[in-house]
């Protein structure tokens, strides 16, 4: 009883997402150095590190995970190089649609996730940048999107079936990726067993990619209420 009196006598904090949004990004901005190569996430997070990075007059060079984020870059003066020319970056920034304490995320609202996945690879340190709300004890709440040739697209979507209760081709399968494929966002996978789950996706003819990012990412910058908190993997990365 008492603890309800003060919650209404003592409001939380009420910050908009969006601010919390440009706090996580201008944090991991400053792991930033002159010289570096970074890569550049997508979605509207990975936005505000793009206008922090283009803020602060840093001295590097940058690749980018999607047309829409090399287009934000450049029209900010960042200079964006072809990742087909690139086997190693140096520190990547991107959001994220759910994370966990043990960085373990899922991505791809945005679509980008296989030109993320890629990046990430290539990176030797990749960072999730993230509101409050994409923090969780567990993923897979959110769809995991599946890219897909769609040459593929009914045995593929099939293939899923079996693995996940819902299966739903984007925007009724019309939609495109950067890449020309088709997505198909999955919920409510039958096994959370996650790494045998992301095998067996990824073994399946016609998959290009999918948003389960178990081991890419070293660190994450969560910003909720005005405070970012930093976790970092403690595991090896490969
Ligand atoms: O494909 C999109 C990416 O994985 C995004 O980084 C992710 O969906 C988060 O996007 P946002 O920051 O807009 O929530």
């Amino acid at each position: 009883m008492l603890a309800r009196i003060a919650f209404w006598l003592v409001p939380p904090p009420m910050t908009d997402p969006d601010d919390d949004k440009r706090m996580a990004a201008g944090a991991a901005v400053r792991e930033v150095r002159d010289g570096m190569l970074v890569g550049l996430g997508t979605g509207s997070t990975a936005a505000h590190a793009i206008h922090a990075i283009a803020a602060a007059g840093l001295r590097i060079e940058t690749v980018a995970t999607s047309a829409a984020s090399a287009a934000l870059a450049r029209s900010l003066g960042i200079v964006v190089r072809d990742f087909a020319d690139v086997v190693r970056v140096d520190l990547t920034i991107d959001g994220a649609d759910e994370v966990d304490d043990t960085c373990r995320a899922i991505k791809g609202a945005g679509g980008a996730m296989v030109r993320e996945k890629i990046v990430a690879a290539a990176s030797d340190r990749m960072i999730v940048i993230a509101d409050g709300s994409k923090r969780v004890a567990v993923i897979g709440a959110a769809a995991i999107p599946v890219e897909v040739l769609p040459f593929g697209a009914a045995f593929v979507s099939q293939e899923l079936t079996a693995l996940f209760a819902s299966v739903v081709p984007r925007d009724g399968g019309h939609y495109r990726t950067d890449n020309g494929g088709m997505v198909f966002d999955c919920r409510q996978a039958v096994t959370r067993e996650w790494p045998a789950l992301a095998a067996t996706i990824a073994s399946i003819p016609g998959v290009l990619g999918h948003g389960l990012f178990l081991t890419e990412i070293d660190a994450a910058y969560i910003a909720a209420g005005g405070t970012v908190t930093r976790l970092e993997r403690r595991l090896t990365k490969r």
